[in-house]
């Protein structure tokens, strides 16, 4: 997958490049990662990047010019690198909450132009002429567009197939199904006399695998309950969590 990166500080995402699934994703080439910083089109003495906002109003925002001439560059390098047409999203609060069916739909997608603000943001017009999809990782306001870009490139890039080493270990997180994850143990048995349910010990392939849809669907109905509104459960599904619901609230 090809991810164009428009932001005043492509360093940040070191914690993506050089780190971990991400960074390993892009070693083996599964996820190309390209930048680009507006300050590098700036053709002033101080290589401004932001401007005043019209009607006044505390702090700025980036300065169009600058921001325009990244983007279209990283929307042509996207087009010559892959031969299509680039998504170009930008992140902040007014945009689409990003969940997990989210980061699927992205990651099955064209390739991405990701464009990182700062300041109080862009100007409303570089939206309307250049931004295909805003994107929001929560209701929280940030002080720069870097850290949400970062989210969503690797909640995007770990569903890329090939980039995951297990590839079911995508399949079993979190939301993968729509469900909470089940808790999970590894060693020592005992932490304190608190052991490791024995089911897990047994070896039983289909008993685990029960207890840990009984467990996400449990703990999806105790924290979550808003993901099981309208989910049609199989059978199996029902069952389990009738008996969790009994044993949690006999
Ligand atoms: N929440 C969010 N989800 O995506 N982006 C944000 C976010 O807070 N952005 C900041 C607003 C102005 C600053 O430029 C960057």
């Amino acid at each position: 997958m090809w991810i164009g990166v428009v932001s005043l500080f492509p360093e940040m995402f070191e914690a993506l490049t050089r780190q971990g699934v991400t960074g390993r994703a892009v070693e083996k080439g599964r996820i190309d990662l390209e930048f680009w910083n507006p300050r590098d089109y700036a053709t002033d003495r101080h290589r401004t990047v932001d401007d005043r906002p019209y009607g006044g109003g505390p702090g700025m925002l980036m300065k169009v010019d600058t921001l325009r001439a990244a983007i279209h560059d990283a929307r042509s390098r996207a087009e010559i690198a892959t031969g299509q047409r680039p998504k170009v999203i930008y992140l902040s609060p007014q945009g689409r909450r990003l969940d997990q069916r989210g980061a699927g739909e992205l990651a099955s997608g064209p390739p991405l132009v990701v464009v990182a603000g700062r300041y109080e943001g862009i100007d409303e017009r570089v939206v309307e002429a250049d931004i295909d999809e805003e994107w929001s990782i929560g209701d929280y306001v940030l002080s720069g567009g870097e850290l949400p870009a970062m989210v969503l490139i690797d909640a995007a890039a770990r569903l890329v197939p090939g980039v995951l080493g297990h590839q079911d270990s995508a399949l079993e997180d979190s939301f993968n199904d729509g469900l909470l994850d089940c808790p999970h143990y590894t060693r020592p048995e005992d932490v304190e006399g608190r052991r490791v349910p024995e089911v897990l010990l047994s070896g039983h392939h289909g008993a685990i695998r029960r207890w840990r849809l009984k467990q996400s669907l449990g703990r999806t109905w105790l924290r979550r309950p808003d993901l099981l509104e309208g989910r049609t459960l199989n059978d199996e599904q029902r069952e389990l969590l009738e008996e969790f619901i009994e044993e949690y609230a006999p």
